[in-house]
């Protein structure tokens, strides 16, 4: 196969963005597709050609990603992941994500995290699923456990232009406390909350809710019926820095006039609103998986986040396309910080790259992966310890697509 594999030029991102939304099954307006190219990095987008033709490509955004204990830290956001529909099957996108991975070990982040258009695709190259989100479906005006305080200050509807610097102010405050959140420029702003006519899907414009420690962000859509208004209220967005605007944000919403549901389609799994209602079974519940992490560098990401107990363990780690990271490691943590080390020391814990990456954000229990077959025990108790050690203080959360 005669293919080229190299980054962009900034004039190969419309064709790139091109791809993108056509394998996505839109027909989106040409002057939109420019309008976004600004989100995307030509130096970091790497190309297959052929023939002068670009085949596919794959992205990096340079971004945050708030870890446990450490807060927010670079991680490559790997984005549009497209193959031209006609050259698909002939190993594009494992020539992409070769590159980029290689890439990232020679320079970038040590954790590489995208959202998987089909679960099937990225576990092949090291990702695993490492955090879920939760659509929510609550019936309007579910009551709250009696004594549920909602504090004194108001939440009050507020216009856009008015809204959004207090908005990016409450995220920015909020997100280095919650594992899985992501930072955003101006551009990626711009395009989270982006409220053309297009975007709505026969919706309204964005609503913008506003507390003094929180905000939720919300489209409506109207619905009359026999029985009377059954509208729905779409959260785009609940942030919320206290309990009693957390509360207060959901009263906001659940109160809604002429709303039969709420539907909140990328929830916390650890989300309160189960704990606040007095019948939790009102709320209707769907896992799926959010972000996928891929450990690029096993010494640089595990160092890169603490851990909630004391370890000192030796790791044997299994990575098929990342051949740097199949090695002995040590792991020792003391108070929390973590120091990793390669070692020719007999491994106490076996497992698979992606046990790591399903781990890392301190969300899953590695002790479950032993029954899939990505980790096995070979000292006994160190299992116990490790996965304990991974755990976090909250559920990981990731719930922007990017
Ligand atoms: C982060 C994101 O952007 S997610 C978005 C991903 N992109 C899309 O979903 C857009 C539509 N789909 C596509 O563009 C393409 O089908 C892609 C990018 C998913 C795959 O590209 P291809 O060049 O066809 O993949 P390639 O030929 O390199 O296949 C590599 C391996 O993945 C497997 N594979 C590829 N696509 C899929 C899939 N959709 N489901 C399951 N397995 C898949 C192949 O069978 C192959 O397996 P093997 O290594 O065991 O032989």
């Amino acid at each position: 196969m005669s293919f080229t594999v190299r980054t962009l030029t900034e004039d190969e991102l419309l064709p790139h963005a091109r791809l993108t939304v056509a394998a996505f099954m839109l027909d989106t307006p040409e002057e939109r597709i420019g309008r976004w190219t600004g989100l995307h990095e030509p130096d970091r987008t790497h190309g297959v050609f052929e023939d002068g033709a670009l085949l596919g490509a794959a992205g990096v955004q340079t971004r945050h990603l708030t870890l446990p204990g450490t807060g927010p830290r670079p991680f490559a956001a790997v984005t549009t992941v497209v193959v031209d529909p006609g050259h698909r099957r002939r190993g594009v996108l494992r020539r992409l994500m070769t590159e980029q991975l290689t890439a990232l070990h020679d320079g970038g982040e040590p954790v590489a995290a995208l959202w998987a258009s089909e679960a099937a695709i990225y576990g092949r190259f090291g990702y695993a699923m490492a955090s879920e989100v939760v659509r929510l479906e609550i019936p309007q005006r579910a009551a709250f456990r009696p004594r549920v305080d909602i504090g004194t200050d108001r939440v009050r509807l507020v216009a856009r232009d008015e809204a959004l610097p207090l908005v990016k102010d409450l995220y920015e405050r909020v997100r280095p406390t919650r594992t899985g959140w992501i930072s955003r420029n101006d551009v990626q702003w711009a395009y989270f909350l982006s409220d053309d006519e297009w975007d709505r899907h026969g919706q309204s414009a964005y609503r913008y809710a506003l507390h003094p420690d929180g905000y939720v962000v919300y489209r409506l859509k109207a619905d009359w019926q026999d029985r009377g208004p059954r509208g729905e209220l779409h959260v785009r967005e609940f942030v919320a820095a206290t309990p009693e605007a957390t509360a207060a944000l959901y009263r906001h919403v659940l109160d809604a006039d002429l709303i039969g549901e709420i539907k909140y389609s990328v929830a916390a799994t650890d989300d309160p609103i189960v704990h606040l209602l007095a019948d939790s079974r009102l709320i209707r519940r769907r896992r799926s998986d959010s972000l996928w992490v891929r450990i690029v560098d096993v010494d640089r990401a595990l160092a890169s986040r603490t851990y909630s107990s004391d370890v000192d363990l030796v790791l044997e780690v299994a990575d098929d396309l990342c051949p740097w990271n199949t090695d002995r490691w040590r792991l020792t943590v003391r108070d929390g910080v973590a120091e990793v080390t390669r070692t020719p020391d007999e491994a106490d814990v076996v497992l698979d790259v992606r046990a790591l990456g399903s781990a890392f954000l301190g969300g899953q229990r590695l002790t479950s992966l032993t029954g899939a077959q990505l980790v096995a025990e070979v000292t006994p108790g160190s299992l116990r310890a490790l996965s304990s050690a991974f755990l976090g203080d909250h559920d990981p959360h990731c719930h922007e697509i990017f």
